[in-house]
This record gives structure tokens, C-alpha cells and sequence, in this order.
């Protein structure tokens, strides 16, 4: 039996939630989609893990002098600008734009977006190369909105994900992005829809780079279908979330649920995610 009665609008109802993250999730694993990860120092041990647990195949090559060759063959792109230094920018400018040149998705990480006038800027030229999702933190994704650099707490956030609504809203219907505010809710929007995923753990605060590495499977889930990128966009935050609740139950701290969230991710079965994603409308 469905959980609600919006028989109208089938595709976003909340029962539809479950079947299709799991659909995503299968289809990852089935698939192996090629990731191309630029991303900062601190997060591509953990970044990588995640991709290969949730059965995509993740390569963190950065330099300019491999991207025309390898980029064309990638699935999907991500950017993450967490220890971004000038001579890192022109290759993720290039692979972004070659990416969004081959109609390849691509997705930015904008971490500490308003810590700098220099990483505001480099976040804005990647902007204007289309990225089809942005996922930050509530800070992150309200500096991004108002291209406002101001004191921060770095790359944690001040603000909750439901404090950046309206202005992941206006960032979405600015870039044609999807665009993502994690938190206790993560929240997805297109700009007119808007949906949460109520999935995850508060302790996942406290490992660093699970930001990052979320965002890295956000890029695996529009790898295989770029076309319902608000959809693959919520599954994989879902997804992820699930991992942290499931792998909670066997870890003592912060280290230890790093270790059992990855073999939670790796261990998901149909049964766990249909009933664990709790994705509505907000
Ligand atoms: N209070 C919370 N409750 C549940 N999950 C959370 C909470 N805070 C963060 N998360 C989860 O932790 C992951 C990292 O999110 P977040 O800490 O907001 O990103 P960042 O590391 O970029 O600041 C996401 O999957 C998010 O859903
Ligand atoms: C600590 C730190 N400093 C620069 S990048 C980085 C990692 C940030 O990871 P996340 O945004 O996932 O917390
Ligand atoms: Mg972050």
C-alpha cells in the first residue's frame, strides 16, 4: 500500500522514493560509471572508498596534461576546490569544460566557497561552465548564492541546510544547476521542486571529507542518468545517509564509523534501502 495518497503526481510522490534510489544504486553497481575526481588533498583517500564501495570506478588525475586524453572518456566529473591553489584552477577549468563540451555531467564541490575573495572567484568561473549539481554545506551554498565572502568557519558550515533554501533556489535558477544543501536535511532543488533527504547521522560531522565524498557519489548517480539529476542528486545523499545510520550501530567514534560506513555502502541490499530512504517533499 502507498504510504500517501498524491495520486496526481506519481513520479514525486514519496512512496516512488525508495524503488528509485535503489534503481540508482543497482545501476551504479551494474554499470561501474568512471569518475574523474579534482579534488583537495584531505579528501581523496576517503573520496575513493566511497566510490569503489558503492560500486563506481573513481581516478583522481588532476593535471592539465592529462585531461584531453582522458577526460572524453570519462562518465562523470567532480570538483571539489578544498585546498585550491592557482596553479590547481586551469585544470579543473579544463576538464569542466571539456566535460560540459562532450555532454559528459559534472558536479562542484564549492568547499569554503566564502572563506576568500580568490576562492570565490575560482567558484564562480567554474560556475559559468555548467556544472549539473552543485552540493555544498548551508554556508557554503548561501555565499555561493550571494558571491559573498565574509568571515567563516572554513570548510564547516554555520548554518543549518534549511536555513539555505532560498538561496539554493536562486543559485539553481541562476546556473541551471541542481543544487544541494547537506545537513541534518539534506535539501535538492531544481529551483521550482524542492525535496529533502532525511537520511544520516549527526557524527558524520565529524569525519572529515564526508562532504566531499557525498558529492563524489552524487557525480556516480548522475553518471547513469544525467537526465533526472535532481533524483539521482536526493538517491545518493539517501544512500550515503543510510551507510552513516547503518554503520552507527557497529561504531564506537568517528574512526570507527569512517570504517563501517564504507562497508555499510558496500553491504546495501534491496531490503535496507527501500526501507531506510526517507525522501519527501519540502
Ligand atoms: N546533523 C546531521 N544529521 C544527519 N546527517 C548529517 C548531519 N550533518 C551532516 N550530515 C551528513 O553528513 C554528510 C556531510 O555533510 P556536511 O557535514 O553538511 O558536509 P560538509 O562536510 O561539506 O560540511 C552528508 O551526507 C550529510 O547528510
Ligand atoms: C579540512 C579541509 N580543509 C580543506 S579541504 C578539507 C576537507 C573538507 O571536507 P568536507 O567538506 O567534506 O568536510
Ligand atoms: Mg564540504
Amino acid at each position: 500500500m502507498k504510504p500517501n495518497s498524491d495520486e496526481k503526481e506519481p513520479e514525486q510522490s514519496n512512496w516512488a522514493w525508495p524503488r528509485k534510489t535503489w534503481s540508482f544504486l543497482s545501476e551504479v553497481r551494474r554499470r561501474s560509471p568512471l569518475i574523474q575526481c579534482i579534488t583537495n588533498f584531505v579528501s581523496m583517500d576517503l573520496m575513493a572508498n566511497t566510490l569503489l564501495s558503492a560500486g563506481a570506478s573513481p581516478a583522481m588525475l588532476h593535471t592539465s596534461d592529462e585531461i584531453p586524453d582522458f577526460t572524453p572518456h570519462i562518465n562523470a566529473l567532480c570538483i571539489n576546490v578544498g585546498t585550491l591553489s592557482s596553479d590547481w584552477l586551469p585544470a579543473m577549468k579544463l576538464a569542466a569544460e571539456t566535460a560540459s563540451n562532450l555532454g559528459k555531467p559534472w558536479v562542484l564541490d564549492p568547499v569554503a566557497a566564502g572563506a576568500s575573495v580568490f576562492r570565490m572567484n575560482a567558484c564562480l568561473e567554474l560556475l559559468k561552465l555548467k556544472p549539473t549539481v552543485i552540493r555544498g554545506n548551508g554556508s557554503e551554498i548561501m555565499a555561493l548564492s550571494k558571491a559573498s565572502v565574509e568571515p567563516t568557519k572554513g570548510v564547516d558550515s554555520t548554518h543549518e541546510s534549511t536555513d539555505a533554501v532560498e538561496s539554493a533556489k536562486a543559485l539553481a535558477e541562476a546556473t541551471g544547476a541542481v543544487v544541494a544543501v547537506s545537513g541534518a536535511v539534506d535539501i535538492v532543488t531544481d529551483g521550482k521542486l524542492v525535496v529533502g533527504a532525511h537520511n544520516g547521522v549527526a557524527m558524520m560531522q565529524k569525519i572529515t571529507a564526508t562532504g566531499c565524498s557525498v558529492t563524489a557519489l552524487i557525480a556516480a548517480f548522475v553518471a547513469v542518468d544525467q537526465n533526472h539529476a535532481l533524483e539521482a542528486t536526493a538517491s545518493a545523499l539517501s544512500v550515503f545517509g543510510i551507510a552513516g545510520e547503518l554503520g552507527l550501530r557497529l561504531a564506537n567514534g568517528p574512526a570507527s564509523l569512517r570504517m563501517h560506513l564504507i562497508d555499510s555502502l558496500y553491504g546495501l541490499d534491496e531490503a535496507a534501502v527501500l526501507s531506510h530512504v526517507k525522501i519527501t517533499r519540502f
